[in-house]
Formats: C-alpha cells, structure tokens, sequence
C-alpha cells in the first residue's frame, strides 16, 4: 500500500522534528549549566598543615631510600624473600622509634611478616578507620633502570626504586606522618589501625587475609579504609582541563582461567589435520577477537563523568554531562584505547601459554591462561557462561583457577563519613576535584569487605600516564616533592578522622 502526504503533512511533520530537536539541545543545555559545582569549600577549618624543619625533611626522604634499598620480593605465589621481609621488620622499628614505642600503639606481627598497629584515640564511642599498605614488591633487574631498582638512589629531585610507588613510599609516609605527630604531641580521639600487608602482589593470602582474621576475632568494625589507588592524574584522562583526584569506590573482579586441549602424541611427519596446539590457538584467538560487551553506564564508572562533566572541555563537557544521550558515542570513543577499554568492559589478556617439547613431536597437551579483569556490572558466572559461548569447543578444557565478582560499590554520599572526610583531605591539599571511580586492578583492600561498606582507594600523588607506566615497570620513581605532599596528606587525614561529624561542603568560587 502506497502511502502518500500532502503538502501540510510534510509541513507539521518537520515542524515536528524542529520542536523536538529544539526540547533535546535545551535539555542537553540546562543539564550542562546545572552540572554540580567541583569547586568546594568545606565548613570548619581542617587540619592545618605540617611544618617541617630540614633536618625532617631530610629525615623523611632518608627513611623512603632505607626502605627501598631492602629486596622485599614477591616472584611468585609460592616464592619470597623472606631474608628482606625480616629485615624490613627491623628496619622499620629502627626508623620510626615514636610509633614503635608509644603507649597509645599496640603492636603486632601477623602472618610472620606482615604488621598491624592499633592506635589509641580517646573517644572510645568513635568507630576505627584503617590505612592499608603493603610493602613487598614485584621484580625488577637493573637492565633498562637508571639507576639500579634497589638502590635508592636519587636524580634530579625524584628518589628512584622499585616500590617507589608501589607502595612503599604509603608504607614508609603513613608511619612517618604518625611518627611526627607523636613527636608534636599528638593523641588521636579517634582509634585507628595501620595494616602493611606482605604478599599483595601475590594475592595477600598470608598478610591481609590474616589481618582481617585477627581483626575479625576480635569482632572489629572499621568506620572506613583507604588503601592504594590511582591518585590524582595530571593528563591522563582525556579531554581533561587540569588534573583529577579519583577515589576507587569497587574493584573490578577477576577471572584467572586455564585452557587445556588434549589430543594424541606422534611424529611430526604425519600430523593430524588439527593438533592440540592448533585447536587452543583457534580459542585464543576467538576470545581476543570477540571482545565481551561494552557496558559503559551500567557502573559507577558513569558517576565518574558525570561528575566530571564540568572538567572537560567543550564539547566533551555537554556529552560528559548528558550520557543518556550519548551513552553509545561515548562508550565507544572510550573503548579506542587500553585505559578507557579497561574501564568500559570486562577486559581479556591471553597471558601465558605452554604447548610442546621438540620439533618434531606433536604434542599431547597445549594449555594456556587467560586473565579477566571484570566490569561492576558482571558476574563471574556471566563471564564464564560467555567465555564458554566463544570459545564454543568442547575440547577445550576451562578450568578456572581463581575467580572473585567485582567488589561492592562503597558509598560516596554527602552523608558518607570516610568518603567525605578522603575529599576534604584531597581538596585542601591538592585544590582538585574529586569523583568517585572504579579501581580498574586489584588491592589488598578486598579483603576486608566484612569489616566496612567503606572501602576506599587512593594514593596521595600526582600521577601522569608516564608515572602509570613506571608502576611495575622501569625506572619507578617518586619526585621528594611528591612524597612530601604525600606524608602531609597522611597528617591531615589522621587529624580530620578524629571529628565526629561528617565534613560538610558548600559549593563555592574558591
Ligand atoms: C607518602 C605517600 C606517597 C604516595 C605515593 C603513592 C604512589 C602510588 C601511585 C600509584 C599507584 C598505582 C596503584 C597500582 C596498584 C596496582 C595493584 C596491582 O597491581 N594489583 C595486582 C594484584 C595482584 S594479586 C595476585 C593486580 O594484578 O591487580
Ligand atoms: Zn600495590
Ligand atoms: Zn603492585
């Protein structure tokens, strides 16, 4: 049936169009003026900051290099330097003599290497909140480094080694900012833990897990925890006016999955028209190729830029502000690139794979692993049930050899004590704004779920996406200036989690 429309038909159809077209672009616009404020003033006056002399200062940078200088190796899950996790012991009990002997601090050692302090505030009707490091490292050689990675050497302003910012420099700032405030003499009101993990880098099986089983037998609540995390990021985000202070408020979950394909031995003169190492390559393949599902939105991480719109420039600031609009743009542009493909999905790497022994054997097993790291909004179940549907080949055997669901989404509301108490403390010293996020790697901080909705991630830096690349890799290095910053960034946090209240905000031109 043929349909035709008159002249006054095509007439109210496009005015129509124009009026709806005008409704969506005005929309667009008033949500883009109503963004919230990132500019904030908070009520009250928060801690105020500390007054170093030099010969501190100087005492600060040399208790970092010590530190460094100490091989506290984590090569794998079975293999530590257990030499250096001992010597890390009495090193730092020689370095931070204040904490190690104050009667406010009760000391212990859990798991054989790993420490946790419970500091006593005066106002026993406070919750805890606990700061969590860790202090064992991943390897480093001296090929391609500057300066050897053990040597805690310095060049340039920026103190150099492996654990500079992974994280030895929180280990080392958070026990030096106790120590001065027991030299000022300070008491807490408020009770805190600090827990310095030894094997986070191989899971936290034996420190943090044991930590949270000492804490949990004596039926500990915490108010809130802060562990590692991205920091403030100087350029890393794209489309960004000036740097960004994010806080991790989950964790993506992770998948380690083993592949094995059997398939009959012989001589490579007769190979079989497919051979074990053949079929595992084909799923491989298959898994790099078919990416799991873009599910930006569906998470915090849309939180994250909405909260941000403000931040970018134009016009990424009205798309920023109006993802129910642009969700499928957005989504999309962010995929382009590793870091923001990380934030938008469930991530693949094909990471280690194994398959003969000569020549010219065919071999009898091919096996090969595959990391997930999962997006909020999925399951391990779901993941693996898709994994399934991919590789869709029987013969290829999955087993997965550790599996967790994405960790919970910790508040971040007004209301929220640990949240706001983290962004006021970030706010005053850095001046930049502060949103929620998705940790897109792992912490100890995952364990301790039981003992706090508030978990939180954030380490007191400015990092660029060259500072990222140095984490784990070569040349790690950590500025004097920004260690600095970071050890008065533990001193005025301390000093802020003693109030009562929940810091209160008023938006503001500061
Ligand atoms: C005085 C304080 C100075 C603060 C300086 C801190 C600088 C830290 C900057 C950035 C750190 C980035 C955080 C990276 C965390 C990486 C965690 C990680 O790799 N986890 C592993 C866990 C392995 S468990 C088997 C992972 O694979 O996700
Ligand atoms: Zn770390
Ligand atoms: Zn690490």
């Amino acid at each position: 049936m043929a349909i035709s429309m008159g002249k006054g038909s095509v007439g109210v159809l496009t005015g129509v169009f124009i009026a709806s077209l005008a409704v969506v672009v005005a929309v667009l616009l008033l949500r883009t003026y109503n963004l919230p404020e990132l500019k904030v003033a908070w009520k009250g006056k928060g801690a105020p900051r500390i007054e170093l002399e030099e010969d501190e200062r100087e005492q600060l940078y040399e208790a970092l290099k010590g530190a460094l200088r100490i091989p506290t190796v984590s090569f794998s899950p079975s293999e530590q330097n257990t030499t250096a996790l001992e010597e890390f012991k009495e090193y730092i009990k020689s370095a931070f003599p204040r904490v190690f002997n104050s009667s406010l601090v009760e000391y212990e050692l859990v798991g054989g290497y790993s420490h946790l302090f419970n500091v006593q505030g005066s106002d026993n009707s406070l919750l805890p909140y606990m700061l969590l490091a860790h202090l064992d490292v991943v390897p480093a050689t001296p090929e391609g480094w500057d300066l050897p990675p053990f040597s805690g050497e310095e060049k340039d302003g920026y103190i150099y080694g492996r654990g500079s910012l992974d994280d030895k420099s929180r280990v080392i700032g958070i026990l030096q900012a106790l120590e001065f405030l027991f030299k000022k003499g300070y008491k807490p009101r408020r009770s805190f833990y600090i827990g310095l993990g030894h094997d986070e880098e191989i899971s936290g099986r034996h420190g943090a897990k044991e930590i949270v089983k000492t804490l949990e037998t004596r039926n500990v609540k915490l108010e809130y925890l802060l562990d590692e995390g991205f920091g403030v990021l100087d350029g890393v985000i794209y489309g960004t006016k000036r740097p960004i202070a994010l806080i991790g408020v989950t964790e993506k979950g992770a998948i380690t999955l083993n592949l094995t394909v059997n398939s009959p031995p012989g001589h490579s003169s007769m190979p079989p028209r497919e051979s074990s190492i053949g079929i595992l390559s084909a799923a491989l393949s298959r898994l790099e190729q078919n990416r799991l599902p873009n599910l930006f939105g569906t998470g915090p991480e849309g939180s994250t830029f909405e909260q941000l719109a403000n931040e970018f420039y134009w016009p990424l600031n009205i798309m920023m502000a109006n993802l129910w609009f642009f969700n499928p743009i957005i989504s999309r542009l962010m995929a382009l690139t590793p870091s923001g493909n990380a934030i938008v999905r469930t991530t693949t790497a094909l990471t280690i794979v194994n398959g003969g022994i000569k020549a010219n054997v065919i071999p009898a097993t091919a096996t090969a692993t595959v990391n997930f790291r999962l997006h909020p909004a999925q399951t391990v179940e779901e993941v693996l049930n898709m994994v399934s549907e991919i590789i869709m080949d029987e013969r290829v055997i999955l087993s997965a050899i550790k599996a967790f669901d994405p960790l919970p989404i910790s508040p971040y509301d007004e209301e929220n004590f640990g949240y706001q108490t983290l962004k006021r403390t970030i706010t005053d010293l850095f001046s930049v704004p502060v949103a929620p996020a998705v940790c897109t790697v792992n912490t100890d901080s995952r364990h301790f779920v039981n003992l706090t909705e508030s978990v939180y991630r954030f380490s007191p830096v400015v990092m660029t996406a060259e500072d990222l690349g140095r984490v784990h890799g070569l040349n790690e290095r950590i500025s004097r200036e920004g260690f600095e910053t970071g050890i008065q960034f533990y001193w005025q946090l301390i000093q802020n989690s003693d109030s009562d209240t929940v810091p209160v905000h008023r938006h503001s031109e500061l």
